[in-house]
């Protein structure tokens, strides 16, 4: 089975793009122009073809193009895999994100059923030594690729998380109020621990003899040491007392983490260097599109936004040929050509420019830089 791929992207009204239409093979995306010409917002225009808010985390307001401030929208035709879809994302000022599949109104969640999409973005450089939020969101989103209805339960936990704080903050102690919730929270808190564990043990096995040039990242899931929906019911309704003290719940899978090594060098990975780190992350990415392919047939789509900060050369040209080996359609950006020469004929080339406060994206020949 081919990769899954993008064969066209229409954006309108899209953040610094007034309009931009793509049409594309299924090789490698290479997008190149200066500081703010509008790449990373392209690509961020295609993490959307994936649950959640995108590689930005954004709302779907701040994503409508000022100064016009009209309804945005994206549309999208995948292509590959033996499947050929039309994706359709919109939003109008002041409503939440629209999602149609082949013209028909459906939930964001059908999405992950329809394309797998994985991502490294600059924000995550200092993953390793921030908190352990961005460590979570990048194991749910490994999670999410290999079992599409994580979004769900995370979805589910979360909100029966909020409507109980809510509980906590009013003080409230009779436990009927808290019973149907805390069953909800235990039910999807049981299933997402479970595809944590799941994703990690993928990605680990995924790394075992793989030939890359990317270092193996030792992966340990820290979280509670409940399986079960009844154990987990069970330690919510035993830690109410507490969580009322806090304000918030102190157990359950919004407290785990995810602790990384640098295995061959036997160091954390929040000791290594700033390149060694982000090899870590790479690594990650590699091993997530691997697990995929061999399990789905396909290589995912990959999104990789300056993907050349921090990697050398040497470093650089290995990602570009492991891309290639995997067959996927890596959407890559960076500030110029160059930075993607050894890739050569294997990618197709987007340039981006600005004019007069509107992006301006094309198609253009690897050869012209
Ligand atoms: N809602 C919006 N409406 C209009 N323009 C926006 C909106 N949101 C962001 N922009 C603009 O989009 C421009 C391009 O952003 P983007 O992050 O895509 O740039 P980039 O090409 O990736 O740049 P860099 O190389 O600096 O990362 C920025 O100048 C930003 O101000």
């Amino acid at each position: 089975m081919s990769a899954v791929f993008v064969a066209s992207l229409t954006l309108s009204h899209f953040r610094s793009h007034r309009r931009a239409r793509l049409e594309l093979d299924g090789r490698p995306v290479a997008i190149h122009g200066p500081n703010g010409a509008g790449k990373t917002n392209l690509i961020e225009a295609v993490s959307l073809l994936s649950p959640g808010r995108g590689l930005r985390r954004a709302a779907a307001e701040d994503i409508i193009r000022r100064p016009e401030a009209i309804g945005w929208k994206v549309v999208a035709e995948v292509a590959g895999g033996g499947l050929g879809h039309e994706i359709e994302l919109s939003a109008e000022p002041g409503q939440p994100r629209g999602t149609r599949i082949d013209g028909k109104t459906s939930p964001q969640t059908a999405l992950a059923r329809l394309l797998r999409i994985v991502w490294l973005v600059p924000s995550q450089d200092r993953l390793w030594i921030e908190g352990a939020d961005g460590r979570r969101r990048l194991l749910d989103r490994i999670a999410l690729s290999f079992l599409p209805d994580h979004a769900e339960a995370a979805l589910g936990y979360e909100k029966a998380m909020r409507d109980r704080n809510r509980l906590l903050k009013d003080q409230v102690t009779d436990a009927r109020w808290y019973n149907a919730l805390e069953r909800q929270m235990a039910e999807t808190a049981a299933m997402i621990t479970t595809n944590r564990r799941d994703a990690v043990a993928r990605i680990l096995a995924a790394q075992d003899g793989a030939a890359t040039a990317f270092p193996a990242a030792g992966l340990t899931l820290e979280t509670d040491d409940l399986t079960t929906a009844e154990s987990y019911a069970t330690a919510f309704a035993d830690s109410r007392r507490r969580d009322m003290a806090a304000g918030r719940a102190l157990v359950g899978p919004h407290r785990a983490d995810l602790v990384a090594t640098y295995v061959d060098k036997g160091m954390p990975a929040a000791q290594c260097s700033t390149g060694e780190q982000k090899a870590l992350l790479v690594s990650l990415i590699l091993a997530n599109a691997r697990a995929l392919k061999a399990e789905t047939g396909a290589a995912p789509l990959v999104l990789l936004d300056e993907v050349a900060a921090h990697l050398d050369a040497g470093r650089r040209a290995a990602l570009f040929d492991e891309i290639c080996a995997l067959g996927a359609q890596a959407w890559m950006t960076g500030t110029g050509p160059e930075l993607f020469i050894e890739l050569g004929p294997r990618a197709q080339y987007v340039a981006v420019a600005d004019h007069g406060g509107a992006s301006e994206a094309r198609i253009v020949d690897a050869s012209v830089p």
